[in-house]
C-alpha cells in the first residue's frame, strides 16, 4: 500500500450529492470519463511532439470493456498517464475541489444548466459503488499506481502491475445502474455524446465511433455531397437540405459549425431548435434555442465552441455577452451566404425561396442588421411577363410558374404606370378575377401569400414610407375604368345615366343594407360585379383574426362594384327598362328574373372573393337552375 488517506473536501456529503441527483442525466459520466481518456491522449501527443518522449507507432485508442458478473464498466485510453503523484494531485485534490465548487455552486438551483459540462472525473460516482484507477504515466521509470475509492472521502493508492502506459478507470456499478453493462446502451452513448470524438473509441475490438468533425476540415476540401452525407447521418430519413453555411472562426471567439436549412414541413415547431452543440467536438446538447437568434430556430447542424458558458443556466446564457455576439456572428455569416447563392445561382435561389422565405422574412421583421443584408434579395412572385436577359431577379426557365422579383425592381417598372403603388394578391385562386384584371390592364401584381406577409407589408410600409401596398381587391385603379361611359345618359325620357339606372336596380332588388353599390364602367374582360374591402379594414380584420388564430370572417360590409360596361348589366337595365318593374307591385315573371340576376350577379361577385358557406352555395344552385329554365322557357318573357 503505497497511501491511504482521506481526500480534502469540506463538503462532507458531496458523495451522496453526486450520487443521488445532482443532475437527472446519470448518463453523462460516460462523456466525462471519455472525455479525460481523449484529452490525456492529446496530451501524449504533445509531448511528444515537444520531443520529451519517443511516440512511435502511436495508436490512440479508448477502449471499452463490460465484465457483467463482476459489474464493472471499464474505460481505458493509451494516453499520457499519471504518476501517484498526480493522481493525489489531479484526482484527491483537483478533481475533489472542483467537484465541491461545482456542487456547491449548483446545489438546489432549479434552473436546468445548459449542458452540465466539466462535472469531471467524480461524476463517475453518480452511477458507480467503487471507482478504481489504474494507471502508467509516460514518464521513464514510472511506477504504474492502482487508486480506489469506495464513495466515502477515504481512498486507497497502491503500486500495480500495469505494464502499459495509459490509464484504466473501473468503475463497479451501483445497484440500479445495470443499464450500462449492456453493449447496445454503450453503443447509444458513444454515438450520441462520442461521435466525433478524434480518437477510436473500441467496444469489444470494434471501432463504434466515426471520429471525423468534417465541421472542423477546411471548407475548401469539402464537397457538396461531404455536406449532404453528413446531414444524412445527423438527421436520418429527412428530406435534403436547402443550403447550408460553413462557420469557422477563432477570433474573438473560437467557433465551428455547420449550418443547414432544413426543407420546412407544415408541422415544424418553430420555437424548437433541432441544432447540436458541441465543445472540442464532444456533444453537449441538442438545444441551442439561447444560442442561436430566434428567427434561425429552424436551422439544423452543428456548432462547436468551446467559449459558450456550459455550466450556466439558459437565462443566463442568453445574458451572455459572447453567446450575443455568437448569435450575431451566425446571423451575418447566414446573411453572407444567402447574398453569395442570390447573386451566383439565382435559380438555385428562387427555387428554394418558397422555403427560405419564412426565415428570411421573419428575419428581417426581427434583426435590424440582418434586415440590411437581406432586404434586396427578398424576392416576390410577380404576375409580369419578364424576361431574364438584364434582369438580376427574374425567375429563369423551370423554376416557377410565376417569375420572381424584388420590390426595388417592381417599383422601378411602376414609375410610369403607378408611381409608389404596389398591387398585391394574397391568394392566386380566390382573387383570381382581380389579378386577371389587373393583368388585362398591364398592371403588375405581387403575390404575397405566406402567413408572415400580413406583418411583412407593414413592417415594408415603414421602411418604404412613400409606397402604398394595395390588394387587388382593395379598390379599382383609375386606369381600369373608362369614366365616360358610365355617364353616358342612356333614358332620354328621365335623363339617368347606365350608372344611375343600374345603381336603382340593384338598390330595389338585393337588399343588402350594409353593402355598397357602387357602379364603373370597367375596361375589357371585367366581370359583371366585383367585390371590395377597403385596404385598412381589412388589415385590421386580418391582424385581429392572426393574433387570435382565427381565420378571418368576410366582414358585412362591403362595396359592390357593378360594372355597366358588362353586357349582362346591360341586358338588365333593358330588362329593368319593360316597365313594368318600376311600376307594378306584385310578382310579375320580368320581376322575378331581374332580382334572380341581381341576386345572381352579387353570388358571382362573392364567389370569387371568398367561396360560399353552405347555405349561401344551395340557394347559389338553386337560383342558377331557376335562372336557365326560366331563360329557356319559351315565351316566358
Ligand atoms: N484518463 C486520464 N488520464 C490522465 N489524466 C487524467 C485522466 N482522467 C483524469 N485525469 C487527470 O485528472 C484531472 C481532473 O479530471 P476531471 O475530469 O475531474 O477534470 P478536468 O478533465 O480537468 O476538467 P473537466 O472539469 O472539464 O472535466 C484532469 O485534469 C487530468 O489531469
Amino acid at each position: 500500500m503505497l497511501e491511504q488517506g482521506t481526500i480534502t473536501i469540506h463538503t462532507q456529503n458531496i458523495f451522496p450529492i453526486i450520487k443521488k441527483s445532482l443532475y437527472s442525466d446519470h448518463e453523462v459520466f460516460f462523456r466525462e470519463l471519455v472525455s479525460n481518456g481523449v484529452d490525456a491522449i492529446q496530451k501524449l501527443k504533445m509531448v511528444g511532439y515537444a520531443g520529451e518522449t519517443e511516440l512511435g507507432d502511436f495508436q490512440p485508442e479508448i477502449h471499452i470493456a463490460i465484465d457483467r458478473e463482476k459489474r464493472t464498466l471499464s474505460i481505458s485510453d493509451n494516453g499520457i498517464g499519471m504518476t501517484a503523484d498526480e493522481v493525489k494531485k489531479y484526482i484527491n485534490q483537483v478533481a475533489f475541489s472542483s467537484a465541491e465548487e461545482f456542487v456547491q455552486k449548483y446545489q438546489g438551483t432549479d434552473q436546468p444548466l445548459i449542458g452540465h459540462f466539466g462535472l469531471g472525473f467524480y461524476s463517475a460516482f453518480m452511477v458507480a459503488q467503487q471507482v478504481e484507477i489504474d494507471t502508467l504515466s509516460y514518464k521513464n521509470d514510472a511506477q504504474a499506481v492502482h487508486w480506489t475509492c469506495s464513495g466515502s472521502p477515504e481512498f486507497s493508492l497502491e503500486s500495480s502491475e500495469r505494464s502499459e502506459r495509459g490509464t484504466t478507470v473501473i468503475l463497479t456499478l451501483s445497484e440500479g445502474e445495470d443499464e450500462y453493462l449492456d453493449p447496445n446502451r454503450i453503443r447509444q452513448l458513444v454515438k450520441k455524446y462520442c461521435d466525433f470524438m478524434p480518437v477510436a473509441i473500441k467496444l469489444d475490438g470494434e471501432v463504434i465511433n466515426r471520429q471525423k468533425a468534417i465541421w472542423r476540415e477546411s471548407a475548401s476540401n469539402l464537397t457538396a455531397e461531404d455536406y449532404q452525407e453528413f446531414y444524412r447521418y445527423l438527421y436520418p430519413f429527412q428530406e435534403e437540405p436547402l443550403l447550408w453555411v460553413h462557420l469557422q472562426t477563432d477570433y474573438p471567439f473560437l467557433l465551428n459549425g455547420i449550418l443547414y436549412f432544413p426543407k420546412m414541413q407544415p408541422d415544424i415547431d418553430v420555437t424548437r431548435s433541432e441544432l447540436k452543440l458541441f465543445c472540442n467536438q464532444v456533444y453537449v446538447s441538442d438545444h441551442c434555442e439561447e444560442i442561436i437568434p430566434r428567427f434561425l430556430l429552424p436551422m439544423r447542424g452543428v456548432i462547436d465552441s468551446p467559449d459558450i458558458p456550459l455550466n450556466v443556466s439558459r437565462s443566463a446564457l442568453q445574458m451572455d455577452r459572447t453567446v450575443r455576439r455568437i448569435g450575431d456572428f451566425i446571423a451575418k455569416k447566414v446573411g453572407d451566404r444567402l447574398q453569395e447563392l442570390y447573386q451566383n445561382d439565382f435559380v438555385q435561389y428562387a427555387k428554394i425561396w418558397p422555403d427560405l422565405s419564412l426565415f428570411i422574412k421573419y428575419g428581417y421583421l426581427n434583426d435590424e442588421k440582418f434586415k440590411k443584408q437581406v432586404q434586396e434579395i427578398i424576392i416576390h412572385r410577380t404576375t409580369a411577363q419578364l424576361s431574364a436577359q438584364g434582369e438580376s431577379d427574374i425567375w429563369q426557365e423551370g423554376v416557377s410558374k410565376s417569375p420572381y422579383t424584388t420590390l426595388n425592381n417592381y417599383l422601378e417598372r411602376a414609375k410610369v404606370r403607378h408611381e409608389n403603388r404596389v398591387f398585391y394578391a394574397t391568394d392566386q385562386v380566390a382573387q383570381t378575377t382581380y389579378i386577371t384584371l389587373h393583368q388585362n390592364q398591364g398592371l403588375e401584381v405581387l403575390f404575397l401569400d405566406s402567413f408572415i406577409d400580413t406583418h411583412f407589408i407593414s413592417y415594408l410600409e415603414r421602411d418604404y414610407p412613400d409606397v402604398k401596398f394595395v390588394r387587388v381587391d382593395a379598390d379599382l385603379d383609375s386606369s381600369l375604368i373608362d369614366a365616360n361611359k358610365a355617364a353616358e345618359i342612356v333614358d332620354p325620357k328621365t335623363n339617368k345615366t347606365r350608372s344611375e339606372l343600374v345603381q336603382e336596380v340593384f338598390k330595389q332588388y338585393l337588399d343588402k343594407p350594409k353593402v355598397t353599390i357602387r357602379t364603373e364602367s370597367l375596361s375589357g374582360t371585367a366581370p359583371p360585379a366585383m367585390i371590395l374591402l377597403p385596404e385598412a379594414l381589412r388589415r385590421l380584420r386580418d391582424m385581429t383574426a392572426l393574433l387570435q388564430q382565427q381565420k378571418a370572417e368576410f366582414p358585412e360590409e362591403h362595396t359592390l362594384v357593378i360594372n355597366t360596361a358588362h353586357p349582362l348589366v346591360e341586358n338588365l337595365v333593358s330588362l329593368s327598362q319593360g316597365g313594368i318593374i318600376v311600376q307594378s307591385g306584385g310578382n310579375s315573371p320580368r320581376q322575378e328574373l331581374t332580382q334572380n340576376l341581381c341576386q345572381h350577379i352579387y353570388d358571382l361577385a362573392l364567389m370569387a372573393q371568398k367561396g360560399f358557406d353552405p347555405e349561401t352555395m344551395q340557394s347559389f344552385l338553386d337560383r342558377a337552375s331557376t335562372v336557365l329554365t326560366r331563360l329557356t322557357t319559351p315565351g316566358a318573357i
